[in-house]
């Protein structure tokens, strides 16, 4: 019953994370790009990473990677499907609040504003947190060292590869705005603004994105 559980959990995360992905990717292929900043190693560990979200799916309905089991208890193994599932939540959150801005690398489109509000009001990097919660949760929930090692390997290396850049071009672009954005957020996590954070993950705070940024 838990195993099925649990299993359950493993086969929904691709899913989830596509299905919860695909509108702005599409939408992202019409906006204009109007400055961007993805270097070839970027493209090719962000493709790595990407085929790396199937692995659930090849753990859960194969056997392929079934010799590369650990044995974790169970009671560790249900805490971290809560902290899987809390990281699919955080992550659809931040995809529906920062919606047509979304892209899959470091630009800025046409008509950009920087969006302030929600779960992005305590934390500048939700969708980078919701990824390391998933990939770091998976190991313990599949306890499949082979396909975690792969997952956790690109998007740690990915997302850490990014995140400076990242803050760098958007103090470019918003200069003074994202400089004092910065100093009343938290990068990936917020102790200080706990509460209020979870608050805003869990009554999807999606209240009127600012058009133009306060
Ligand atoms: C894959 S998204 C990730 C967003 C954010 N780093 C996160 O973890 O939630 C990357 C794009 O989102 C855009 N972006 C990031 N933070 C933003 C913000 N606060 N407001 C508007 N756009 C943002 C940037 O243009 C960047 O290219």
């Amino acid at each position: 019953m838990l195993e099925t559980y649990l299993t359950v959990v493993m086969a929904i995360t691709p899913l989830v994370m596509i299905l919860v992905r695909l509108p702005y990717k599409i939408n992202n292929l019409k906006k204009k790009i109007v400055m961007s900043d993805y270097p070839i190693y970027e493209t090719i560990l962000r493709n790595l990473a990407m085929i790396t979200v199937l692995f659930p799916l090849v753990d859960t309905f194969t056997d392929f990677t079934k010799r590369f089991q650990l044995s974790i208890p169970m009671a560790v193994r249900l805490f971290c499907s809560f902290t899987l599932l809390m990281g699919l939540y955080v992550y659809s959150v931040s995809h529906f609040t920062l919606k047509d801005l979304w892209s899959p690398t470091v630009e800025i489109k046409k008509d950009h504003h920087l969006i302030t509000n929600g779960i992005y009001q305590y934390i500048r990097h939700p969708m980078y947190l919701a990824g390391f919660l998933i990939s770091i949760s998976y190991f313990f929930v599949s306890q499949n060292y082979f396909s975690s090692f792969f997952i956790n390997t690109f998007w740690f290396t990915l997302y850490f590869c990014r995140i400076e850049r990242e803050e760098k071009l958007m103090r470019k672009v918003f200069g003074s705005q994202y400089i004092e954005y910065q100093k009343k957020t938290s990068r990936l996590f917020t102790f200080r603004n706990f509460l209020p954070f979870l608050k805003s993950v869990t009554f999807i705070s999606l209240s009127k994105n600012p058009k133009k940024s306060n």
